[in-house]
């Protein structure tokens, strides 16, 4: 079997959503019991770590094309070689961003997501305190001489943190020079043609839930 098919999903299903954000949860914790020393890891395993069903994870594995040993498990040198690239971790996507305030200079600054297979490459704002300067060795150029770096970088990723009132602005543009996915940090719903993928992320969402919980927890 070559590397190549081990990535694919399987009969070209589409993976559903809820299976794309638990894989990285187990592609973590599966890290985690190598550092221990494990070799293999089963279903079972990775459902005390991450407290998740094991049939669930099985399902979920299911759709990544690597199979385990009945009683030993998945190899687990191997299932993380194949959920990083499956997962797209393992190929660097180049992205632009707009907006270096407090969250978007923090991400410039977040080295952690090149493991994840995003790199930040350039980022653009108007405020002439930062324009021509860099953070964290990216550069920070004009809002408007983003067409002109669209040509000198090879992106398809925009990562948007400016101002609510402008994020739809901001979107046309990134669209218009041939932005192909938007990761939208905005809390304003962004309109974009069919053929553009939107990632709406909020911090905020699950600090809610959290409240919510606690609360609950308390008057238990
Ligand atoms: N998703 C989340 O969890 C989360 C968390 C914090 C903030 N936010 C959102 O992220 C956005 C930024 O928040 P912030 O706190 O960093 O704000 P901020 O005011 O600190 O930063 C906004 C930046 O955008 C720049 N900007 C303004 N016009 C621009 C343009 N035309 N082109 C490029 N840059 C431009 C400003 O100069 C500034 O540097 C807001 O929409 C906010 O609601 C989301």
């Amino acid at each position: 079997m070559t590397m190549d098919h081990q990535i694919q999903p399987k009969d070209s299903m589409r993976v559903p959503e809820p299976t794309l954000r638990r894989l990285p949860w187990y592609l973590s914790n599966v890290k985690l019991l190598k550092q221990k020393g494990e070799r293999y890891v089963s279903s079972t395993q990775i459902s005390r770590e991450t407290n998740i069903d094991a049939s669930q994870i099985a399902k979920d594995l299911s759709y990544v094309d690597i199979s385990g040993r009945t009683r030993v498990g998945y190899e687990v040198d191997t299932l993380i070689t194949v959920l990083e690239q499956f997962l797209g971790f393992t190929d660097i996507h180049k992205a632009f961003l707009f907006g270096v305030g407090s969250l978007g200079g923090a991400l410039l600054q977040d080295s952690g997501l090149k493991h994840f297979g995003l790199e930040i490459v350039a980022a653009f704002d108007v405020n002439p305190a930062l324009v021509g300067t860099s953070l964290n060795g990216i550069p920070i150029f004009h809002s408007d001489d983003f067409v002109q770096k669209m040509h000198e970088y090879d992106v398809h990723i925009g990562v948007l943190t400016v101002p609510i009132e402008i994020a739809q602005c901001i979107t046309d543009t990134m669209i218009s020079g041939g932005i192909k996915a938007v990761w939208n940090f905005t809390p304003f719903r962004i309109r974009v043609p069919e053929n553009i993928v939107v990632q709406n992320t909020s911090l905020y969402a699950h600090l809610a839930v959290m409240f919510n919980r606690l609360n609950f927890n308390e008057f238990k």
